[in-house]
């Protein structure tokens, strides 16, 4: 069966419909691509599979991954055909057995090509190649069947993605208004649909990411690691989501600010390599105002190098942030390897992680892509991570906190077209579980009383929100 025998079989088999159809990305479609349907033919099955094989056969790789659920009989039939092994990504994580989002045998740097039925949006796709990607496998090459034309694909190949189709979407209209299955009113008004709604990726992308909040039972309920879930207790118990930044240069700036703002917070941010004075006893100091006032101590160190050298910064004296704290900052710029270092220590069941997926400078670099990667990661290491620091995004894992920093209570000096960072406009809008509040309140007269202030106004904009619990 050649491309076009086969787009008009496809068509009897009610493949392609027309009709109203809510796509994946919200958009609202006149006709439908459903290949889901082909699992009952294992000859059309067989021979689309072929198809897709064809695109690959300059190519040398590994294994070959469908994009859940609709691809995934299509990689399997490839997968037995063609004697190649198959990677599994899942569509939800599993909470038994091991937890894996990836199934499958393949090292890192493994290289895989990654198939979809359909590319709309592409979203789909992303996301199996950022879960892929978070493994260590390299993809340059992804198939689909039909490219619905709508920018998907040119927003992968934007991506440095080199995407193969069997047919567009044009390809198979024409096929089917050449073999009388459509008439020249759905072929034109098909086109016309297409060239009219193009799908801006970023917009979609932007919205999917709008995440839902949740309550603070809820956090602690699905929270993995015993700080994290000790962090939620600590919230409810003092109603407070407020976590001050100590960002002092001596040990008594910080013992006196942890004594003043202690009844207020949850926990308190230090950067211990930044005190001039630092001598382990501190840390003694520190650890009784905590147990004193029932806060955590979080270590913002930042960690960033390569796994070797996490390891030793995590552990080495005069520091030993590992014998401390309760909750210390991870980058993920060199990828997961830095967590999976930490964790290597064997010292992460009293310490729990905090990946930096997006920071607020002006220029940052951490962009979207960068973001959403980190947070993939995040999610990937539930067990030992508490939560991201982010600005704009929150996982769609309850456990995995939000905590995001330049929140302060004057509105006014936020409203000149830069972010607005109210609490309200943070817990309601953007899901944020924790507030980190620096100079609002170190740099203030009172410590104590702003710092009463922010958790009564960080309680309230709690409240306020629509908790999903
Ligand atoms: O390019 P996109 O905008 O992401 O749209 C295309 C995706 O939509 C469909 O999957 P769907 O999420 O409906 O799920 P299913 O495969 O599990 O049925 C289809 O199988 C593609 O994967
Ligand atoms: O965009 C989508 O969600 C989509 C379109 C389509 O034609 N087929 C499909 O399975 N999904």
């Amino acid at each position: 069966m050649n491309k076009k025998e086969l787009a008009l079989k496809l068509f009897d088999l009610g493949v392609l419909q027309f009709g109203e159809f809510t796509l994946k990305s919200g958009l609202q479609s006149p006709f439908y691509l459903d290949f889901r349907r082909i699992v009952a033919y294992p000859d059309i099955l067989k021979n689309i599979s072929e198809q897709l094989w064809n695109l690959v056969t300059d190519l040398e790789f590994d294994h070959l991954c469908g994009v859940p659920y609709a691809a995934l009989s299509l990689s399997s039939t490839m997968a037995v055909l063609h004697s190649k092994s198959m990677i599994v990504k899942r569509k939800e994580q599993k909470k038994h057995g091991t937890k894996k989002m990836v199934e499958g045998i393949y090292q890192k740097g493994d290289t895989c090509v990654v198939i979809d039925d359909v590319i709309s949006s592409g979203i789909s796709m992303i996301e199996t190649l950022e879960a892929l990607e978070g493994e260590g496998l390299k993809i340059k090459h992804v198939l689909s069947i039909v490219d619905r034309m709508q920018g998907g694909a040119v927003m992968l190949n934007d991506y440095g993605y080199e995407v193969r189709t069997v047919y567009t979407i044009r390809e198979v209209l024409e096929y089917l208004k050449e073999g009388g299955k459509v008439n020249q009113k759905q072929y034109t008004d098909t086109l016309v649909f297409i060239e009219t709604n193009r799908i801006d990726f970023e917009q979609v992308r932007a919205r999917r990411k709008q995440r839902t909040s949740y309550s603070y039972k809820k956090i602690g309920k699905e929270a993995k690691h015993p700080v994290a879930k000790r962090l939620t207790e600590i919230v409810l118990k003092k109603k407070t989501n407020l976590c001050c930044s100590a960002d002092v240069k001596t040990s008594a700036e910080l013992l006196a600010l942890a004594d003043a703002v202690g009844p207020n917070i949850c926990m308190i941010k230090t950067h211990t390599d930044n005190l001039s004075d630092f001598t382990p006893e501190i840390i003694e100091e520190l650890k009784k105002l905590a147990e004193k006032h029932n806060f955590l101590i979080f270590e913002d160190r930042k960690f960033a190098d390569i796994g070797h050298i996490v390891m030793q910064q995590f552990t080495a004296a005069p520091l030993c942030i590992a014998d401390w704290a309760d909750v210390v900052t991870v980058h993920v710029v060199a990828g997961s390897s830095s967590i999976e270092a930490l964790k290597a220590t064997g010292k992460l069941d009293t310490t729990a992680l905090i990946v930096v997926a997006e920071m607020s400078t002006q220029d940052t670099l951490t962009d979207q892509k960068y973001t959403e990667k980190a947070m993939t990661i995040a999610e990937q290491h539930s067990d030992i991570v508490l939560g991201t620091v982010s600005q704009n995004y929150r996982s769609d894992n309850p456990g995995i906190m939000m905590l995001t920093p330049g929140i302060n209570t004057d509105r006014k000096k936020d409203g000149l077209g830069q972010t607005y960072n109210h609490p309200d406009e943070a817990f309601a809008k953007r899901g944020v579980d924790i507030m980190i509040v620096g100079r609002g309140i170190y740099s203030s007269d009172n410590p104590r009383l702003q710092s009463e202030i922010y958790k009564k106004i960080g309680w309230e904009s709690y409240l306020k929100r629509d908790n999903d619990a």
